[in-house]
Order: C-alpha cells, then structure tokens, then sequence
C-alpha cells in the first residue's frame, strides 16, 4: 500500500485541482457502492442460520424469519441489491474512464511543455526517441497502469472494509482468525510477488524504449543501412532488445495472475482452518456456521483481495514510467517558474537591435574544455556578417548563443543593450533560423513553408513570397498539387538543394528582422546559390543576416567577417581584411578563386 501511494501522490500532485476533486469523488462513490456489498452480506451472514436449518434468525424489525417465512422476499431483495450495485458500478466505470482519458491528456500536455520549456543544454542529453515514448506511450501506462488501478483501490477497501465489519458483528473468532489467515496470505504475496514486478517494470521500460531509440536510428541512416548491408545487425540488435523487453512483457502478465492462484488456493485452505476453529469451538453446527461464513465473506473477500493485489502489480510495473514522467514534469515545471521569476521578459524596441557579446565562454555539460572562450563580437543592426573557420572552431555553437538557445557559461549576449534573456521572447519573435539540417515533417510544402500542422494556420501569400525569395516558387509551381504538394517523410520528396530553400522560405515566412543562417546554402548549386544571396542582400538594412559558411562566396560581400579558430574570434574585419590577416583564409580564399588584398590588416572588432 506504501509504494502505491508513494507512486500515486506524486502522480496526483501534477493533476490539475478540478482532476484531483473528480478523482477523490470517484474513490468515495466506489467506496460508498461498496457498502451495498455491506448490506447485502449482512443480511446473508444474518439468514445464514435459517438456511442451514437453524431456527435462531433473528433480524430486527422482521422477527424470527425461520418461523414467519419473510426468508424469501429477503433472498430477493439481496438479489436485488446485489445487481444494482453491479449496474451502479458499470455506470460509475463508464463515466469515470472518458474523465480518465481527459487525465491522460492533461498529464501529456503538461510533460511536453515541460520538455519544450527544459533548457537547450538539457535536451541535448536526451534522446528524442525516449522523449517520444515517454510523451505517447509512457503517460497512456502511467495512466491506465497506475492512475486508474490506484484508485479503484477505494472501492476494493470500502468493500474489505465491510466485509471485516459484518464477519465481525457475526462471529468475532471466526472474524479474528479470518483475518490473521488472510494477512498472512496477502503479506507473503507483497514480499514475494511486489519487488519482483517493480524489477520487471523497470526491466520493461529501459528495452522498450531501446527498442524504440534502435529504430529511430536505424530508420534516419536506412540509406546508408541498406548500401553497406547492414540490415541484418540491426535486426539483430532490434532482436535483442525486442526479446528482452518481450520477456519482460510477459513476466510482468505472469506475475499478476499469480495472486489469482494463490489466493484461490488460500480460500480452499481456509474451509479446513475455519471449519476446524469452528468445531473446536462449536462443535459440527459451529464447524457448518464458520465454513458458511467464511465462504460467503471469501466470495466478496478473495476477489477484492485478488483486484487489490492486481492493482499493487500494475502500479509496480507501471511505476519507472510514472515516476520518470513526474520527474520530468517537476524539472521542467520548475525551469519555467525559475525562468518567470528571475527573468521577467521585457519586449524589445521596434527598431533593429545591435548585438554584443562580452568576454562570452560556454562549455557543453561535461565536456573538458570550452567550446567558446574569450568572445568578444559586435554585430550592427541591419548588417550582413558571416562566421567562418575550421570544422569545430565554434560557428554552431556561437549561433546558438546568439539564438538565446545556450546561456553563455561566462560574460554577457546583449540585445539593443539589454541582457538577452529579459527579452528572449521578443527577440526569438524576430529570428529566422536556417540550420545546417532541415527537418521537414510529412505534410505540403505550404505547410512546411508556414510551420505549421493545423492548414487553417497557413496563409498562402506569405508562403507564396518566402518561397519566391528563396528561390523555389517555380520549382514548387511545376510540381503537381504546388504549394499543396506533399513532401513526404522528412521531406524524400525533395532534392537536398530544394530542402534547403525550403528551410529558408520558413525562416523568411515570419519577415524576421534577424536572419540566422548556419551552412543553409551548403547542398545548392552556384548559379542557384548565388541567386539566393542576392535575395538575401537585398534584406540588407532592414534584416541583420548572420551567416555561418564554408562556401566563401557566400560572404563575399559581408559587412563583417568573424574568422573563429580554436572557440575564440582570432580575426574580424572585411572579407578582404581577414583575407589579409590570416594566412589560412587567405589560402582558402585563393582555392576558392576570390583572390588576395595587397593591404595586410591584423584587426579584431
Ligand atoms: N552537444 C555537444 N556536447 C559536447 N560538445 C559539443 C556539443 N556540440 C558541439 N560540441 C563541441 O564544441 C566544439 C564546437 O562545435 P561547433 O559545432 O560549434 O563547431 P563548428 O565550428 O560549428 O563546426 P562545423 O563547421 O563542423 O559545424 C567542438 O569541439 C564540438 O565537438
């Protein structure tokens, strides 16, 4: 009982108020239908002398009913009772399980906000298949294996409760020995049967969702997978954990029947215990009363007993998804509230903020040395200025920053003068990202363009103008089906090149005022790419474009070039300027027939 309610109360605690009431009304009325159980046991345990022959049932109000033959009208009327408590019972589970479906919602909406308001650096630690699960799969067990079965719980103690009350008012003995037996019974049960089913869970969850991260990986390089025959181990791998998480499905299915048996088994032992207590005591007619008792008290009690322990089997198996889902939602939630507290967002003035980073470090979690150090940059509201260096000198990460996605471990990003993170909102309003990778989801292009899965949210004409800037209206205009043509999955309906301007007809659909490109030109063709800077140039002044590129044509004519080396800037100035200051842009300069300046200048800004 102690570990459901440790998994439970928790688990209640992220409903909202309204839920918490619903399901405290629930419990009551189950509970409270458990007393008809009450009633109608009561008046069996009473005529139960009567039946067996005896002329000693007495009822008060009714009288003797062996001598006035009201035994029959009260057999019917327990009848009765009994089938309205079953016809109660199936309208209360009705109700209650579309209310719990609205549970499952709330829990879900609530974890993912939690996980899209979880800081950059802690999403990048988590792996996007477990967080799938955890979103879809995981809060439907959570429900269906903790919430509901917990509290179906007040039913099945309202009914042990009444059970033990009337075996009580009855026969006390019978009722004292009774009740040690069936403690025994239950508590061999959680010693042997519980800790096996929480190590079964948790076994459960950890292959389940391996499993599921294998596919995703497996399903993302399927190319490559195919080309270098490498089908057959990943089905091996899937194999694996399938077979794991399969075994432990099972298990967790054998587990909960095994009280089932034992308690059955309990209820035939106990006939020869109470019939023996009952002889001792009673002699043959006390033998027959405790048998008759013990059986009419083990038909309500066994299978209550049998729900209870079903239920502790569920919410063991249940619980690793449970409690990592409240984790996930108390860490999130907490974030968020950190956030409003200690970073009351402002917005930014209308007009085009400078950016400005001041002695910036970062360094990702865990890793030796700093990804950026030392970063001291400008960039002028309305200019073009482009990073550039060596693979992993830091473009990435210093775009991120720049996003407000990663804080800066050391000194400040500003924003028109303002720390970035008081007006973070504002200023990811005015962002237009293109990342090295666009990932298209299976729906149009248009819908693609606006981002946006709900068509009535897509407004055609701004489609219609991104797309012509980023140079793929006609492409998309031959197509058959145009602006409503499909994609596909991630987007295999498309060229590489045409993925990318379609990345960058979404960053333009919104008229950001800062344009964020990182390698967004990389897969297009020259004559294709250099159209598509053109488009870009002409934002120049109203829109600052930071671009990050290793094709050097691209930034030919940025107002400034930051060359970053080892996670610093080692170099800014004019392309030309850079050019003639660092010795290895220069070389790549040349082998990119851009040619060299006759005025070394070694400037940073
Ligand atoms: N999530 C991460 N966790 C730990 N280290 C990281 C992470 N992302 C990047 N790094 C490290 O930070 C450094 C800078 O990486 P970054 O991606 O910013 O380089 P880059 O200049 O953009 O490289 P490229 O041109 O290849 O994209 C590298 O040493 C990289 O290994």
């Amino acid at each position: 009982m102690k570990s459901i309610l440790d998994v439970l109360v928790p688990l209640l605690r992220t409903l909202p108020a309204g839920s918490r009431r619903f399901l405290t009304g629930y419990g009551t009325a189950s509970a409270a239908l458990a007393l008809l159980d009450v009633v109608a046991l009561g008046l069996i345990a009473a005529l139960l002398p009567a039946l067996v022959g005896s002329s000693d049932a007495e009822l008060p109000l009714v009288g003797n009913v062996a001598e006035n033959g009201m035994a029959l009208p009260i057999l019917t009327f327990i009848c009765l009772l009994i089938v309205l408590k079953g016809i109660l019972a199936v309208l209360l589970l009705r109700f209650a399980t579309k209310r719990f479906a609205r549970h499952e919602v709330a829990i879900g909406d609530r974890l993912f906000a939690a996980y899209l308001a979880s800081p950059w650096e802690k999403r990048l630690g988590r792996n996007s298949a477990e967080i799938v699960r955890s979103v879809d799969v995981g809060v439907g067990i959570t429900v269906s294996g903790v919430l509901m079965p917990a509290m179906s719980l007040f039913g099945e103690l309202g009914t042990l409760a009444a059970v033990v009350v009337v075996l009580f008012v009855a026969q006390p003995l019978i009722a004292v020995v009774t009740m040690i037996y069936l403690g025994l019974v239950a508590l061999l049960l959680a010693k042997v049967v519980s800790p096996r089913a929480v190590a079964i869970g948790r076994e459960n969850r950890e292959w389940s969702n391996r499993t599921a991260k294998t596919l995703y990986e497996a399903l993302g390089a399927l190319k490559e997978i195919t080309l270098a025959g490498r089908g057959p181990e990943v089905q091996e791998q899937v194999h694996g954990t399938r077979t794991k998480s399969s075994i432990a499905r099972a298990g967790a299915i054998q587990i909960s029947q095994i009280p089932r048996y034992v308690l059955e088994t309990a209820l035939v032992l106990g006939f020869a215990l109470l019939g023996g207590v009952g002889y001792l005591t009673g002699g043959p007619a006390g033998a027959v009363s405790a048998v008759g008792l013990f059986a009419v008290a083990g038909f309500r009690l066994i299978p209550s007993l049998t729900r209870m322990q079903a239920v502790q089997s569920s919410v063991n198996t249940s619980a690793s998804f449970a409690r990592q889902i409240v984790e996930d939602i108390h860490e999130g939630e907490a974030e968020m509230s950190r956030q409003r507290d200690e970073r009351p967002q402002h917005e930014l003035p209308d007009n085009a903020a400078d950016i400005e980073l001041r002695d910036v470090a970062f360094s990702y979690p865990a890793a030796a040395a700093p990804a950026l150090h030392n970063v001291n940059v400008r960039i002028p509201a309305g200019s073009h200025v482009a990073f550039v260096g060596a693979s992993g000198a830091g473009k990435s990460t210093m775009v991120d920053l720049l996003l407000g996605l990663l804080e800066p471990s050391h000194g400040h990003v500003l924003v028109g003068g303002e720390p970035m993170e008081f007006v973070l909102d504002s200023w990811r309003r005015r962002i237009g990202y293109v990342p090295q990778e666009v990932s298209l989801f299976d729906a149009s292009i248009a819908q693609n363009v606006a981002l946006a899965w709900d068509t009535a949210r897509v407004d055609p004409e701004r489609v219609t103008i991104a797309l012509r800037r980023a140079q793929l209206l006609d492409t998309v205009m031959q197509r058959d089906g145009g602006l409503d043509a499909l994609v596909g999955e991630r987007g295999m309906a498309l060229s590489g090149g045409q993925r990318q301007r379609l990345g960058i007809a979404r960053a333009l659909y919104d008229n950001p005022r800062v344009l964020v490109m990182d390698e967004a030109t990389s897969a297009l063709d020259t004559a294709t790419e250099a159209a598509v800077t053109t488009a870009i140039r002409q934002l120049h002044g109203d829109v600052t474009v930071i671009t990050v590129a290793h094709r050097l044509a691209t930034i030919r004519d940025a107002d400034i070039v930051f060359f970053m080396r080892g996670g610093t800037v080692a170099a800014a100035g004019t392309f030309d300027e850079v050019v003639a200051s660092v010795p290895d842009f220069a070389e790549q300069a040349a082998l990119a027939g851009l040619g060299k300046t006759e005025n070394p200048v070694d400037e940073r800004r």
